[in-house]
């Protein structure tokens, strides 16, 4: 089986089209893949990582106000096409998949209109505009909430689950928790503002950093590449306890995931999809600056069952977030009462659930 990927800008497309690849790779030695993304989404360095044949094409999305840039954006979408339909035809894809993010608008459309079987994959309760549009010309809507269907037409919707809830199962927690130099047996919690992470998050964190020294539990705070420095900057001044570890980017969070007792996090459809196949119990700050507040949509399945804490960003301050997490990490039968919640909600078997469509699709 030939297949041709495409998603990107932000991790939570990324993963759960490798995740893919790799349960593919698991069936079928003999597939070969190809993945198309941009030169300036985090792509460029996850994919390259990961050792798959990466090639890139130009593109935007949409500023809502009318501006010349929204036509140099429809050009580029053309542009995107022409080259995507360059990359199909030297690739030969028997499937072209999209993971959602402005990329994968031209690839997949390319690929619908040289007639070659198209899925596009949607991670959140609300979908984004770029698979929308796509799920005229799709042949499948793969998605992860039952409240996304009613964005799609009805024919083409399956309910899979993300790839990603397969790959983090199975890791040793303890090793997770070792390479990045956490106790491997004390309560850890880990706080992460999505994959760029979050300032609000940040600042928070900032606040308390020296009350959580005097805790015992242990914290792993991943600030986001972009914020790194800054954060560095203040820690610098007011000293960084030996039971906090501070990163600008984990790669191997599987493995870490599978150590954490508690998560904070944004409320991206994939990191809540890892959280759930994996039982894990967290506090989750959507997003106020994603399309549709879809990340409180995201979230409230979560909440609604007793799996996580919600709480809006204009309402986080460091003292709120201290006491939400010592609530949870300090009471054991409240950290369990979430976690069995969050399990629960997981669909763990979502990448096989996935390439079945495409077994299916292909009739390879
Ligand atoms: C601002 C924005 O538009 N965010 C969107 C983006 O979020 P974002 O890219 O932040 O997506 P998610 O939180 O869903 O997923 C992040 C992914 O990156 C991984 N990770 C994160 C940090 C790290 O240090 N290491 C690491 O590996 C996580 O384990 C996860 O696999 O895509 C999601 C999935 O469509 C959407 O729900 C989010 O609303």
């Amino acid at each position: 089986m030939k297949v041709l990927v495409s998603g990107g800008g932000t991790g939570g497309h990324i993963y759960p089209a490798l995740a893919l690849i790799r349960e593919i790779k698991k069936h079928n030695d003999q597939a070969e893949f190809l993945y198309i993304g941009t030169e300036k989404g985090l792509e460029n360095d996850i994919v390259r990582k990961a050792d798959i044949p990466f090639k890139s094409i130009e593109i935007t999305g949409f500023k809502r106000k009318l501006s010349f840039e929204n036509v140099k954006t429809v050009m580029r979408f053309f542009k995107g096409v022409s080259d995507s339909k360059k990359y199909i035809k030297e690739f030969k894809p028997d499937v072209v998949i999209g993971t959602g993010g402005y990329v994968c608008g031209p690839v997949v459309y390319a690929a619908a209109k040289l007639g070659i079987p198209t899925i596009v994959h949607e991670q959140n309760s609300v979908p984004g505009v770029t698979n929308k549009f796509l799920s005229r010309y799709v042949d499948k809507v793969a998605i992860c909430f039952e409240q996304a269907a009613t964005f799609f037409p009805t024919e083409k919707v399956v309910l899979t689950g993300n790839p990603r809830a397969s790959e983090v199962l199975h890791h040793d927690g303890i090793k997770g928790k070792e390479s990045v130099g956490l106790h491997p047996t004390k309560k850890a919690v880990l706080v992460v503002g999505g994959s760029r992470g979050a300032r609000a998050i940040n600042e928070a964190v900032l606040e308390i950093l020296g009350e959580i020294g005097n805790k015992d539990y242990e914290l792993l705070y991943v600030t986001g590449e972009v914020h790194y420095d800054s954060v560095m900057e203040e820690v610098k001044k007011s000293g960084n306890p030996s039971n906090v570890v501070i990163k600008p980017f984990v790669y191997n969070m599987p493995e870490v995931l599978a150590g954490m007792d508690l998560v904070v996090a944004r409320a991206g459809a994939t990191t809540l999809a890892e959280l759930t196949a994996l039982g894990k119990a967290s506090i989750l700050i959507p997003s106020p600056y994603v399309t549709n507040n879809h990340q409180e949509k995201n979230a409230s399945s979560l909440k609604e069952n007793g799996a996580a804490l919600v709480r809006k960003e204009q309402e986080l301050t460091g003292a709120s977030l201290l006491q939400d997490m010592d609530n949870i990490l300090l009471q054991d039968d409240v950290l369990e009462k979430m976690k069995q919640a969050s399990e629960e909600l997981g669909i763990q078997d979502a990448a096989m659930r996935l390439y079945k469509e495409m077994q299916a699709l292909t009739g390879k």
